[in-house]
């Protein structure tokens, strides 16, 4: 009973309406009201129970998801949902299946490179999931270089593998299937073909393809309810209209007809999905805070007063290691609400044979996919550190959040690669501001260079750091500082790729202080918004000054190394840092409460909305299988041996 005392007494303390705060983590109050009825309707149906995942075997896990994703189909078809309440309950389901390729890039996929006459004979059929597809591009040897994928489609093909695409081991029927397209002789490049993979009739695998699973990944259940998949092509033959041809067509006498378009709207999938992973840390991220956060409060470790210990949430180390991840999770959700409306901004314009701010798009979406997936990967394990022992516990919902979300950092293109990606992008921007070019969007700063190379930060005491426009600039100087000393070391080599290899450490470095200025700005850019509720800014006001105040702490070297701040301001910096600690304290359970997150979709005991954690920790240990027996399996053949064996030497 003690922590269902603790977390009422949190929530009482708390200086802003909680339920105002979560129409602003949803986005707005039609976005809140789908999410929380589709969260009760998954939470309150017996068949999509997961508690029970870690027991089950590999082929028990995926049926089991196979099952639940019939069964979230059946329910989506008999309550009429809207695409949007599907997709959200598709969400509390909390289970990665071969839907999530299917509605996530095969049918993105298809709406973004087909034509008007393929979208009418294929849409319809993956609507109604009469067909179900996967993605498949990364291949054995190559998954970050796309533009060498090996695959080949010609009138002569040769053979090779794919590897890794989701959906693709058991269940896809189609794949839309990257190759390079040669015709007449010449080599295309790469382009997305559909190709029917297994019988519509039976499911058996087509003659000429070889597919199979890929194996255990990593974490026990975890990401394993997907089939991630291995594919052969054997000499297989596709009708010529399965090119999808919205950009670039092939006649019927094989003539290439390339659209007046950029070849990389190829890529368009990866940029939408980039920036739905971006929105993905925001949950991820949260959801581990929550955790964390609510058994921060009930836990309580030494300092005894009145009898009492004290709750591991009022030690500064424990404020010092959560909050700045709390924030990160509410900054992390207002850059990417801000990704889709640049996404939306970007897909309008190419409507319109407007390509200008398509590098943009791709910078950003490369760029905070990557830096969002870390910082998210490193918080989920940092949540399981603040929550101790109990934290390496199935039970506390962390492990199997960690071993499910690393791959973030991973799939749709590595970080690290993603972040060279960014850097070619500013190294760019630098050079064209000697030619005149007006930089725009997230690099307009860099027209500012000069005021910015030689400009000083205006701390003098610690409050200071809480005017938005001195934050700002810092991130600004410090960007574009070390955007400009990659760029001038960069032209001291006479061969532009070799000096961009040699130095791809800082320029990854000068990419990351970049996305983080655009995580700061995005977010004071919503607080000059219309924030309605009682305390709402406030409360969000202090949490964009710890994200940029921590992430300033954090990369303390870049600050001080390009002379943006001196060490006494970052001295300051410190000191407004634990004040806003200190401000956050009493708000921190009611912050977390503001995701509107159902206990079944935590899946955490230590989260539970109760907080009523030990009595709960302790049953559950008593469920698990190991507990069917006071004498384990194995006594007999292994145990009662070695004890007599014991005692004949002990006796010698
Ligand atoms: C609400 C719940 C939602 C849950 C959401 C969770 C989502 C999870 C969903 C599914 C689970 C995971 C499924 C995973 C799927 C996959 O992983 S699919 C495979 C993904 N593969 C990759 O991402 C490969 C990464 N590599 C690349 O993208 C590219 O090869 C590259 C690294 C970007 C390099 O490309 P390329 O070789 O062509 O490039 P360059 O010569 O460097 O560049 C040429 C110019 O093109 C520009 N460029 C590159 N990419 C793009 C793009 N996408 N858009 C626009 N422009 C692009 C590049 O900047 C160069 O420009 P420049 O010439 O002006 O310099
Ligand atoms: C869970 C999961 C699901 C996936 N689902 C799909 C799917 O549905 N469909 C699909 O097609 N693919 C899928 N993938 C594949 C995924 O997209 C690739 O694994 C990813 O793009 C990385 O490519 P890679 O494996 O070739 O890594 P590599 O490129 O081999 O990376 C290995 C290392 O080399 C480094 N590196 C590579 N190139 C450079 C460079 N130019 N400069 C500096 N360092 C470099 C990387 O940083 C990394 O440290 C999935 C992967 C995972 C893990």
């Amino acid at each position: 009973m003690e922590g269902v005392d603790h977390l009422a007494h949190e929530r009482n303390r708390s200086q802003f309406d909680v339920n105002d705060m979560k129409i602003v983590w949803a986005g707005s109050r039609e976005a809140f009201e789908v999410s929380d009825r589709m969260s009760r309707l998954v939470a309150n149906d017996p068949a999509f129970r997961k508690d029970n995942r870690v027991h089950l075997t590999r082929k028990e896990l995926f049926k089991n998801t196979l099952r639940k994703a019939a069964y979230a189909w059946k329910k989506i078809i008999e309550l009429k949902l809207s695409e949007e309440e599907a997709g959200r309950l598709r969400f509390f389901v909390d289970e990665p299946a071969y839907t999530d390729l299917h509605w996530g890039m095969f049918v993105p996929f298809l709406k973004g490179q087909g034509t008007e006459e393929q979208l009418q004979k294929w849409l319809p059929l993956a609507y109604k999931m009469q067909i179900i597809g996967c993605y498949a591009q990364t291949e054995l040897g190559h998954g970050s270089n796309v533009q060498w994928l090996e695959t080949t489609a010609t009138f002569d093909p040769k053979t090779d593998e794919f590897w890794w695409p989701g959906g693709l081991g058991k269940v896809s029927t189609h794949a839309v299937v990257f190759a390079r397209l040669i015709t007449n002789g010449r080599d295309y490049g790469v382009h997305g073909f559909i190709v029917q993979i297994r019988s519509l009739d039976d499911h058996s695998v087509l003659p000429g393809i070889t597919i199979g699973d890929i194996g255990v990944k990593f974490g026990n259940g975890a990401y394993n309810t997907m089939d991630n998949g291995v594919m052969h092509f054997d000499h297989i033959r596709i009708p010529r209209n399965q090119l999808l041809m919205r950009f670039s067509q092939v006649t019927r006498e094989g003539k290439y007809v390339q659209s007046d378009v950029p070849r990389q709207l190829v890529y368009g999938t990866m940029v939408y999905v980039r920036k739905t992973i971006v929105i993905d840390a925001s949950n991820a991220l949260s959801r581990a805070v929550c955790i964390a956060t609510r058994y921060s409060a009930v836990r309580r470790q030494f300092g005894s007063q009145d009898g009492v210990e004290t709750q591991v949430i009022n030690y500064k180390t424990q404020q010092s290691r959560l909050f700045p991840l709390l924030a990160s999770a509410y900054a992390f959700r207002f850059v990417g609400e801000w990704l889709q409306w640049l996404y939306t901004d970007v897909t309008q314009r190419l409507a319109a044979n407007d390509f200008s701010t398509l590098p943009e798009a791709h910078a950003c979406t490369a760029g905070l996919k990557s830096i969002t997936t870390a910082a998210t990967a490193d918080g989920i394990e940092e949540c399981r550190k603040l929550c101790g022992g109990h934290g390496y516990l199935c039970s506390s919902g962390l492990p199997e959040l960690f071993a499910v979300y690393v791959p973030a950092c991973t799939y749709e293109g590595d970080n690290v690669v993603l972040l060279l990606q960014v850097a070619r992008f500013l190294v760019k921007t630098v050079s064209q501001l000697v030619s005149g070019k007006k930089p725009v969007g997230t690099t307009a700063y860099m027209g500012r260079l000069q005021h910015l190379m030689e400009s000083t930060c205006k701390v003098q005491k610690a409050e200071d750091w809480l005017n938005p426009s001195i934050v700002l600039e810092a991130f600004e100087v410090r960007s574009a500082r070390m955007s400009v000393e990659c760029a001038k070391r960069l032209s001291q080599f006479t061969n532009q790729e070799e000096g961009f290899h040699e130095l791809s450490p800082s320029l990854v470095e000068a990419a990351v202080a970049h996305c983080q200025l655009i995580i700061v700005a995005k977010f004071i850019e919503k607080l000059q918004g219309d924030i309605p509720g009682n305390g709402v800014k406030d409360q969000l006001q202090k949490l964009c000054s710890i994200y940029a105040l921590f992430t300033l702490h954090k990369h303390l070297g870049d600050f001080l190394s390009t002379s943006t701040i001196t060490p006494k301001q970052a001295s300051l910096a410190d000191d407004q840092l634990r004040s806003l600690y200190a401000q956050v304290r009493p708000n921190a359970v009611a912050l977390v409460d503001a995701f509107n997150y159902t206990d079944h979709y935590l899946g955490s005991i230590l989260g539970r909305y109760d907080g009523n954690v030990y009595p709960n920790l302790y049953d559950e240990a008593w469920k698990d299988p190991m507990n069917d027996t006071a004498v384990p399996d194995g006594y007999h053949e292994y145990i009662k041996p070695l004890l007599k064996q014991q005692l004949r030497n002990s006796r010698l």
